[in-house]
C-alpha cells in the first residue's frame, strides 16, 4: 500500500503540487487525472523519489520513504514507466526484457512469457533494436519490461497518450488484464479523464497540483470528472 499525506513538490522557486493526499491499497488501481501541467508527473516522480518531497509524507508497505532513495524505493518493488520511453534504444527488444528477465532466473523467464502473451505485437518485434520501435511499441516495452520485476506498485504516466488509436486499444487491453488479475498495486496518470478513470479502482483529480476531487473511479466518475476538469 502506498499513503500520500498532504505532499508537495516542485522545481526551484516554483510549488506545482500542493497538499495531494491519497492512499493506494494492495491490489488496486489509482488513476492520477488532470490537465497538462496539472503536476501528474511532478508527483508520480515524487513518489520514485526522483524529485524531493518538501512537505508531507509518502509511505510505502508501513515504510516512510523520506530517506529512501530511488533504486531503494525499486528494489522494495516499485516500478516506474515514464511518458515517452527512450531508454536502452541500442538494444534490441529482447536485450531490453532479458536483461531484467535475467536477474529472477527461472521466475524472470516465466514472467518474460506471460509479459509477452499480454502484447500481442511484441514477439514479432523481439529483434528489433528498441530506438527503431514506434513510440507505441516502444511503450509497450516499457511495460512489458515493468512487469518482468513483478512489482507490488507499478506507477504508469499516462502509458496511452499520443499513441495511434489501435495500439492504445492494445496498451488498454493489457493494461485492464494486470488490472483483474490485482496482483500489483497501480498508479496511472491520465490526461484525458478516460480509460484510467472508468477502469481503476479510485481516482484523484488535480487541478493546478492541488485536489479538485477524489472518490471511486467509474464510469460515472468518469463523466463527473471530465466535466469538471473542462469547466
Ligand atoms: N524540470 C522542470 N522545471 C521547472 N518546471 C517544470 C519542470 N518539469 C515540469 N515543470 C512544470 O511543472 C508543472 C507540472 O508539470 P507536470 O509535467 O508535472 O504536469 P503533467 O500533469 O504531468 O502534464 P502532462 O499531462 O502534459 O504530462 C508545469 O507547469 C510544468 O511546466
Amino acid at each position: 500500500m502506498l499513503t500520500c499525506d498532504h505532499v508537495a513538490a516542485g522545481y526551484g522557486r516554483t510549488a506545482v503540487v500542493q497538499d495531494v493526499s491519497f492512499t493506494v491499497p494492495t491490489g488496486t488501481t489509482v488513476a492520477l487525472v488532470g490537465a497538462s501541467g496539472s503536476g501528474k508527473t511532478t508527483l508520480l516522480r515524487t513518489v520514485l523519489g526522483l524529485l524531493p518531497l518538501r512537505a508531507g509524507t509518502l509511505t510505502f508497505e508501513g515504510t516512510p520513504l523520506t530517506r529512501v532513495r530511488t533504486h531503494q524505493r525499486i528494489r522494495r518493488g516499485m516500478a516506474y514507466v515514464p511518458q515517452g520511453q527512450q531508454r536502452f534504444g541500442l538494444l534490441t527488444a529482447r536485450e531490453n526484457l532479458r536483461l531484467v528477465a535475467d536477474r529472477y532466473g527461472a521466475a524472470g523467464a516465466r514472467r518474460l512469457d506471460d509479459a509477452l502473451a499480454l502484447f500481442p505485437a511484441l514477439p514479432g518485434l523481439l529483434g528489433r533494436r528498441a530506438g527503431l520501435l514506434s513510440a507505441g511499441q516502444r511503450q509497450q516495452l516499457a511495460i512489458a519490461r515493468a512487469l518482468i520485476s513483478a512489482p507490488t506498485l507499478l506507477v504508469l504516466d499516462d502509458p496511452t497518450a499520443g499513441l495511434a488509436p489501435s495500439l492504445a486499444g492494445e496498451t488498454q487491453d493489457a493494461l485492464a488484464s494486470i488490472m483483474r488479475q490485482g496482483d500489483m498495486s497501480i498508479v496511472m496518470a491520465e490526461q484525458q479523464a478516460g480509460f484510467a478513470l472508468a477502469q481503476a479502482d479510485s481516482y484523484v483529480a488535480l487541478v493546478e497540483g492541488r485536489v479538485l476531487s477524489r472518490g471511486e473511479a467509474g464510469a460515472d466518475a468518469a463523466r463527473a470528472v471530465r466535466s469538471a476538469l473542462s469547466r
